[in-house]
């Protein structure tokens, strides 16, 4: 398995886990196959629905708005064949100040360090440039590499095209790494098992990487700020495009519940009244959702208080993407 260094920020965390749990979690048993793979593909393809489908429970914010994955996201698949660490990278988006640049680098770089890749296009829809785009780098590296063709519930009307554009650009480019093809459905799980297979196919033999326990090591905070911003999407939809941020302050963890303190970010005035709403009814339902989705989610009575801030342009401030982790 290659873990490089372009990818330390992503990886730094991988590492700590692996000598934590090397103890526990390695066997001698190595026919068990482990090993990193790179999710990519462009915004609104499936990516996260697919990882929490394959993985059986919410890992990763779904939602119906473009580009609502911002960081990667471990995810951890263990089964008795072995395990694959997942990495979700955000789809390339159309650069859009330093936020569009960060993720734009993230995406691209993930392909580096990972053992094989799975690149997910939509079936539904004609194919964009960055699907293309996606098709070249991976023919580029000759990466191992699994293309689901997602959402074929919906007729899966250009499925031929997308391989046509493999076929044709493999031909142009002397490219001969054939990608193993699956059509299937993250929605309603058609073909899931045989893009399984696929995926434990293309990683090497070794011992397990994480405990088996383990699902994901995203960052707890991280992982609660992704539901609160979940729920505020659901709500505001294209209301508030890209400017709304969320920075979970503080986790107070009591014998009878946790209290959650978190900011809100915005880029002006005008848009505090949006996510406050009409005698702050839009904030306390966010709050009143996201403390139930984060009970089930961690198994005990939550709290949520959310306190909305102005930052200017808080998107080209390199400390503020920092401290929300998209720097
Ligand atoms: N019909 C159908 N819809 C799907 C399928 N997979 C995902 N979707 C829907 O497509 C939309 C986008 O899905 P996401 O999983 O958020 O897409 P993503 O690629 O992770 O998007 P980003 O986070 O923006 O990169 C959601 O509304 C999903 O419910 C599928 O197999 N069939």
């Amino acid at each position: 398995m290659r873990l490089d260094n372009e990818l330390e920020p992503v990886f730094s965390a991988v590492r700590n886990v692996i000598n934590v749990a090397s103890c526990a979690a390695m066997t001698d048993n190595t026919r068990q196959k482990a090993g990193v793979t790179a999710v990519v593909g462009r915004t609104n393809v499936g990516k996260s629905t697919l990882l929490n489908a394959l993985l059986g429970e919410k890992v990763s914010i779904v939602s119906d708005t473009v580009q609502t994955t911002r960081n990667v996201i471990r995810a951890i698949l263990t089964e008795e064949r072995g395990q694959i660490v997942f990495l979700d990278t955000p789809g390339i988006h159309k650069a859009e100040g330093d936020l569009g640049k960060n993720l734009n680098k993230m995406a691209r770089s993930a392909i580096g360090g990972a053992d094989s890749v799975l690149l997910v296009l939509d079936a539904s829809a004609k194919p964009w440039q960055e699907d293309e785009g996606w098709m070249r780098r991976l023919m580029k590296d000759e990466t191992p590499c699994v293309i689901l063709l997602n959402k074929m519930d919906l007729g899966g009307d250009f499925a031929e095209e997308y391989k046509k554009i493999w076929k044709d650009t493999a031909e142009e480019k002397g490219a001969t790494l054939p990608p193993v093809w699956v059509e299937g459905s993250a929605l309603n799980g058609d073909q899931l098992p045989e893009l399984s297979e696929a995926l434990f196919e293309q990683i090497p033999e070794g011992p397990l990487l994480f405990p088996e326990e383990i699902l994901t090591d995203y960052p707890r905070k991280l992982n609660i700020s992704d539901v609160i911003r979940e729920k505020y999407f659901d709500r505001l939809h294209d209301e508030l495009p890209h400017c709304l941020a969320i920075w979970v302050e503080s986790i107070e963890e009591t014998p009878a519940k946790w209290n959650i303190q978190a900011e809100v970010y915005v880029e002006r005035h005008s848009q505090k009244g949006i996510v406050i709403g009409e005698k702050g009814r839009l904030l306390k339902s966010v709050q009143y959702q996201a403390e139930k989705e984060l009970q089930e989610m961690y198994g005990v009575p939550i709290k949520v208080r959310l306190w909305v801030k102005v930052e200017k342009d808080w998107r080209k401030n390199f400390w503020i993407l920092k401290k929300l982790g998209y720097a």
